[in-house]
């Protein structure tokens, strides 16, 4: 199970989670509580063993700046939420970007993983980094093939049902092992990744 914790704002944060197994770590541009600035994203991509995945999280910027930030921090992918047509992700790949495709689940989202050239797709809670979770049960009749994540009100408590109930590729958290908005919780990010290898 691929797991991917997001939102993170220190070098401790990045530590636990590589140390308790996390495959990537998340590093918020968006307008967000959890927004790292450019030179802080860097120090934490530095601070990252080099087996761990940075990736760095947008929403609706355009993509000039999303590629000036990705590249000036250094994240080895880019996480787009938001509206960007194909031509957003045709730009960002052929400037080499490994691109995560986030997106709440719609009649028309498209639930082939590589559709856009991405190389994974993150299935999350309309409200991104809300913690709220979503109906599952929308998956029925047409699950996602690849490399696809869920995400959206996980915790170390509902993460085994939630992998029971529609067996995802990976996992992504953010709010669910915070002891505050923002704030990660570092008993919580061991808890939520032993939970997610037990799965
Ligand atoms: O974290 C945010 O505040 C955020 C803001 C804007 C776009 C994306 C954002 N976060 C993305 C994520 O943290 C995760 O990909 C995912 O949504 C998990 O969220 P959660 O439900 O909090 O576990």
């Amino acid at each position: 199970m691929f797991t991917k914790v997001c939102g993170l704002r220190t070098e401790a944060d990045v530590a636990t989670a590589a140390e308790a197994g996390a495959d990537a770590v998340g590093f918020v541009f968006a307008a967000s509580p959890r927004r790292v600035d450019e030179p802080t994203a860097r120090r934490l991509v530095a601070a990252t063993p080099p087996s761990v995945l940075t990736v760095g999280v947008f929403k609706d910027m355009p993509t000039g700046e999303v590629a000036a930030l990705a590249r000036a921090s250094g994240v080895g992918a880019v996480q787009l939420h938001g509206d960007y047509p194909r031509s957003a992700f045709d730009d960002l790949l052929g400037q080499g970007f490994r691109l995560v495709r986030a997106t709440a689940l719609t009649p028309a989202t498209e639930v082939t993983t590589g559709a856009y050239g991405e190389d994974m797709l993150l299935l999350d809670s309309p409200v991104a980094g809300s913690g709220e979770r979503w109906d599952l049960t929308a998956l029925t009749g047409r699950p996602p093939t690849g490399h696809w994540l869920l995400a959206g009100g996980l915790t170390p408590d509902n993460v085994r049902a939630a992998v029971t109930e529609v067996a995802p590729w990976g996992l992504d958290v953010s709010s669910g092992v915070e002891s505050s908005r923002g704030v990660k919780d570092h008993g919580r990010i061991r808890a939520f990744l032993a939970a997610a290898r037990t799965t």
